[in-house]
């Protein structure tokens, strides 16, 4: 087995794979608009009732229908799975591991197509497709791997005349739940780690994100999943997701996705359903509102780019996202001034043009929230880049930020999910650390400096699951940087870290005296 190492990006500033991703984008173009049904148990299922996922950046161009689940057809899914479990978890987890690392071989054969689908599906700029296409990769190829280190269990100690054993053994059917936003990567690693753990999947993808989730599916038969391990069912969550969260034979959940829908599951998922013998286990990553704290002795060049690029990749629609500056008094007013220099450069625009590095918002629901929240921040603080809209054709908002806001303002706490920021002057590097702890949730985190003490108390005293010094606050890598937040960030579960996969697993100790 070559050692993991993760999946590298794309230099677009070479010609030929700038060539490569507009071949990719007529391939995709090609197949816009058709029909894709269920996969319960291997058997394609259409049904009249349909998803619409259209493109943000062109709110008329359907990417696909997509067939929906309702309350029979989940109860199908869920009978299917129930009883392909008892054969699945027998497998031997080496051909478990086997798929995936055969669906990565795929993926990444077809790398630049599934990009240039979340290009038009989800409205990604290039890079931030091949880097989401990239993570998907990434989760195969490491959960692959876990799964063979945790295959023979744990070290256990035995005395003279007994035999310990502690094994893993997974749990049943799962609840994938999955957000838009990493329409790919989280998509897929959510469900690969349920799967290569020996569990049984019901995915219920995003319904603004649906195609590359069934485009994912394909792969993974083509890779050699047998029928029924993981079954397809797009619908409502509010009907298909309340349905299986509350099922009885449910065993966990993976979800993923806002605070609000994390809190439903949560307590849904802990009511015990007639004929239930467990209690459910549930995974839940949910919102960040993550802050990009800037001390008095720092790289402002630095300090302005991080800020940038933390609020503004992917038009602040990642739970990473620093819509947070918070800033020393003493750097202020440069660090704000280079900040809105650099944001005045961004082009936004359709991403399938590779100068717009700036691509639409997801869809209507969420560009008229941007806009309510950019109108508050207009009595919050000080407009001073951005603070406009555009939902012409797409979903476009300019990247906007706020100066002079309060830590406790409501931009400043609520999670906006949109190229916003809001600017905040702290009068020391302890009260920096105070305001960046003020919210309620813990997810990412960066701190920009050059005094090694303040790395050190920022590493004890920021409490965030991810925190990252002198860069950006978002870009996570699997393996190397695992993900997940604290306190109303979520379950803290750490996605493509070593201990993930444990998770979707119990662990069965057996001693033998003989
Ligand atoms: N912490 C992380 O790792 C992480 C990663 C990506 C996104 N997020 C968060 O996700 C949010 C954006 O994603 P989103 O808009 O897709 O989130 P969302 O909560 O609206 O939806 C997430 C998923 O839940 C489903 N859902 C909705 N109602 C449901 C119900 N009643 N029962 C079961 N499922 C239901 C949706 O269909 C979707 O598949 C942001 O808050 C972002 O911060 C967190
Ligand atoms: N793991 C991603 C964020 C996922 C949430 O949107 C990052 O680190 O930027």
């Amino acid at each position: 087995m070559i050692p993991y190492k993760h999946e590298p990006f794309t230099d677009f500033s070479i010609e030929e794979n700038r060539k490569a991703y507009e071949e990719a984008l007529k391939t995709v173009e090609g197949y816009l608009g058709q029909d894709y049904p269920l996969i319960i148990g291997g058997e394609r299922v259409t049904t009249d009732d349909k998803i619409v996922s259209y493109n943000p950046a062109k709110k008329d161009e359907v990417v696909g229908r997509v067939s929906k689940a309702n309350k029979e057809l989940a109860e199908r899914a869920m009978k299917v799975a129930d009883e392909k479990f008892n054969t699945w978890k027998k497998v031997n987890p080496e051909v478990r591991a086997d798929i995936l690392f055969k669906a990565a071989a795929i993926v990444r054969r077809r790398k630049n197509e599934f990009s240039a689908l979340l290009t038009k599906e989800a409205g990604k700029p290039w890079n931030e497709a091949d880097a989401d296409t990239a993570e998907a990769i990434d989760f195969m190829e490491y959960y692959g791997r876990q799964m063979l280190r945790l295959k023979d269990g744990m070290p256990m100690e035995s005395r003279p005349g007994e035999f310990n054993r502690y094994d893993y053994i997974p749990l049943g059917v799962g609840v994938v739940i999955p957000p838009w936003n990493f329409a790919f990567a989280i998509m897929a690693g959510t469900t690969v780690a349920a799967m290569v753990t020996g569990n049984t999947v019901l995915l219920k993808p995003s319904s603004s994100t649906p195609v590359v989730a069934y485009k994912f599916i394909e792969v993974m038969e083509e890779a050699g999943m047998p029928a029924g391990v993981i079954n397809f069912i797009p619908g409502s969550g509010a009907e298909v997701g309340d349905y299986l969260v509350d099922h009885p034979r449910t065993r966990f959940i993976s979800f993923t996705g806002s605070r609000e829908v994390g809190l439903r599951i949560f307590e849904r998922s802990s009511k015990v359903s007639e004929g239930q013998i467990w209690m459910k286990r549930l995974i839940a990553e949910m919102g960040g509102k993550n802050s990009v704290v800037v001390d008095n002795d720092a790289d402002l060049e630095l300090a302005a780019q991080s800020i940038v690029k933390s609020a503004f990749g992917f038009s602040g629609q990642k739970c990473s996202a620093g819509a947070r500056a918070i800033v020393h008094q003493d750097v202020y007013d440069e660090v704000l001034e280079r900040s809105i220099a650099l944001t005045k450069e961004l082009v936004v625009g359709d991403p399938t043009d590779f100068s717009n590095k700036v691509g639409p918002v997801v869809d209507q629901a969420a560009f008229d929230k941007i806009m309510k929240y950019i109108e508050i921040g207009k009595k919050e603080g000080r407009l001073v880049a951005g603070g406009e809209g555009d939902d012409s054709t797409g979903y476009f908002i300019q990247p906007t930020i706020f100066a002079d806001v309060d830590s406790k303002d409501r931009i400043m706490q609520e999670e906006i999910f949109g190229p916003v920021v809001g600017f905040t002057k702290a009068k020391s590097f302890d009260e920096a650390i105070e305001m960046a702890n003020n919210t309620e949730y813990g997810l990412t985190g960066a701190v920009i400096t050059r005094n090694r003490e303040h790395i050190e108390q920022a590493r004890e005293d920021f409490h965030v699951g991810n925190l990252y010094f002198n860069r950006n606050a978002t870009g996570a890598i699997v393996g190397y940087q695992s993900f997940g937040g604290f306190n109303m960030s979520g379950t803290d579960s750490k996605a493509g870290g070593p201990d993930y996969l444990q998770l979707h697993m119990q662990a069965k100790v057996t001693s033998e005296t003989f």
